[in-house]
């Protein structure tokens, strides 16, 4: 699904971060990338988002090889991101709205928008959150609505930042369920080792 081969990376004040990474993700995996802080981590995510791009080397994500801006329009149409901030991810006044914004952007009516957010809250155990203030949710609450909201829009694979990041125990079990239940693939970056066990098949270091 997708390979980036030999890729080399550094931020605009010449801060060297990728050399020479390879990685590749392919159709079913679950895998964690693993590194010490500051190892790149967040910045793969990014680079395959396309939110920044390499200096050097190839991405291949669905089959095509991705440059220019536009090629990543579809990308992130297809790839789910769950940020590392939940606030980066939560904009709109309520719950609700937050998690229609994505699918009433890909085109899909009110109505059906309602019926994605219904699915979506019972996917993630939080029915009657509907009408809840996003800004008033606890960090870990937050962080399964900001999951809810990329679901919604049904990509076809996931890049999970810090999934379990500020959970609590019942939240974090709750996430392991809803990232066992769910069919996508997924690459995932945590600090987490022994939660990050119980839904990965395999591992890649940085
Ligand atoms: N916009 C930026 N400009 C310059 N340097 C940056 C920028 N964003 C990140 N960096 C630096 O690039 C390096 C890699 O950052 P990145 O966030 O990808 O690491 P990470 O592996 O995700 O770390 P962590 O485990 O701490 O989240 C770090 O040294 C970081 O300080």
């Amino acid at each position: 699904m997708i390979k980036l081969e030999n890729i080399y990376f550094e931020y605009e004040d010449g801060n060297k971060v990728l050399e020479a990474f390879d990685f590749e993700i392919k159709a079913g995996e679950r895998i964690a990338l693993k590194g010490s802080n500051g190892a790149g981590k967040t910045t793969v995510f990014k680079l395959i988002m396309g939110l920044i791009k390499a200096q050097k080397g190839k991405l291949h994500i669905f089959g095509k090889e991705r440059k220019k801006e536009k090629d990543f329009l579809e990308v992130r149409e297809r790839v789910g991101y769950l940020f590392q901030d939940s606030d980066n991810q939560l904009f709109c006044p309520t719950v609700e709205e937050d998690i229609a914004f994505g699918p009433i952007n890909l085109g899909k009516s009110r109505s059906q928008a309602k019926k994605i957010v219904e699915e979506k809250l019972k996917l993630v155990e939080m029915e009657g959150f509907e009408k809840k203030a996003s800004y008033n949710l606890s960090q870990g609450q937050k962080k399964i609505i900001a999951f809810a909201s990329v679901l919604a829009m049904e990509p076809e694979l996931l890049l999970l930042d810090e999934p379990f990041a500020s959970l609590d125990k019942e939240s974090a079990a709750r996430m392991v369920y809803i990232l066992k239940k769910i069919s996508q693939p997924f690459v995932l970056v945590s600090h987490n080792d022994k939660l990050s066990q119980k839904v990965i098949d395999k591992s890649y270091s940085i």
